[in-house]
């Protein structure tokens, strides 16, 4: 397997805010490759600066052998990206829309043939205005994929799709990666990443806490504990956090959210006890990949 996007020490900052800062990992040729994040994480402008349509303010990205500060035009031809919502006029029909932008292309997919396999046959004359939220995404991967490309840049697909949409548009996903095409999915779902990705960069802050398999960040889940109480008397969080067998502490509203590993429970008891404060519905349970995302990224912003 060869690296079809390498992104090396990525640093973007809009005036003084540092959005992108010293990201880097590489997408391996044939993989779903997912960025995982919150809101604001940095994951746009990421795909954004590989896309080419941000210059970036330091590091170095190869996109298959290119550059898109300096080769956007031809990165453009390769790339699969998807349109932005609005982009394009709602009373264009689904049929005009592919065949108009398959002529961008110099070696384009038979637009045809790709609405057939996208399920959208029956919507060709339909305004695009007037499809549904799945449809609207099966289009927008459709036109992600017109030009033929060997790599596709999809971003948050699902965020606004009810659940079973959602379902489908996985389904959709993992299609179009078994044809051939290398995806980077842009998402800020752990359900969807956990699924669907070969490989997920986790992203906080502009930063990456970690890359690694979806069995590779549930190990990291599995040793880990989440322990939760409402405290009967004011309780100082860092208290908690500098319990060595402590990794994170949170609150969600009155609870006290406490994750750490196997001797966890033990440290925290007593250092109730010392203080005389009772956890009131104790609950310990195994932590989910979620809490280790939010314990990553508590950490980046203790640091910070
Ligand atoms: N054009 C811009 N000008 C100024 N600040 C921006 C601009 N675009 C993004 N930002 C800021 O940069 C940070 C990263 O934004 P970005 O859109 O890359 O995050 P994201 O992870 O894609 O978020 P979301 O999931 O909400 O799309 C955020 O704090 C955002 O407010």
């Amino acid at each position: 397997m060869s690296a079809v996007i390498e992104v090396q020490n990525l640093h973007k900052k809009y005036g003084d805010l540092v959005a992108v800062d010293d990201v880097s990992f590489s997408v391996e040729e044939g993989e779903i490759f997912g960025i995982l994040g919150p809101s604001g994480a940095g994951k746009t402008t990421t795909v954004e600066c590989i896309e080419g349509l941000r210059n970036r303010d330091g590091g170095e990205i190869n996109v298959l052998g290119l550059d898109p500060r300096q080769e956007r035009a031809e990165i453009t031809q390769q790339l699969g990206v998807q349109l932005q919502d609005g982009q394009l006029p709602d009373r264009m029909q689904v049929a005009e829309a592919l065949s108009l932008y398959s002529s961008f292309y110099r070696n384009p997919a038979d637009w045809r043939h790709l609405m057939d396999a996208l399920g959208l046959s029956s919507k060709g004359g339909n305004a695009c205005g007037a499809l549904s939220g799945s449809q609207k995404q099966r289009l927008s991967v459709a036109l992600a994929l017109v030009g033929n490309p060997q790599v596709a840049v999809l971003d948050e697909l699902t965020t606004e799709l009810d659940p079973q949409s959602r379902r489908e548009t996985w389904e959709l996903i993992k299609t179009v990666r078994d044809s051939g095409v290398t995806i980077l999915l842009v998402t800020r779902f752990v359900e969807e990443a956990e699924l669907l990705c070969d490989r997920i960069a986790v992203i906080d802050k502009g930063r990456i806490a970690a890359t690694d398999t979806p069995a590779g960040l549930a190990e990291r889940v599995q040793t880990e504990q989440r322990i939760q109480f409402r405290p009967s008397a004011p309780l100082n969080d860092a208290l908690l956090a500098r319990l060595p067998d402590v990794s994170g502490v949170t609150r969600q509203g009155d609870y006290v959210v406490v994750t750490g590993n196997h001797n966890a429970l033990g440290a925290v008891t007593c250092l109730l006890a010392h203080h005389q404060i009772v956890a009131e519905h104790l609950r310990v349970d195994q932590a989910t990949l979620e809490d280790v995302l939010l314990t990553m990224a508590h950490k980046r912003s203790a640091t910070l």
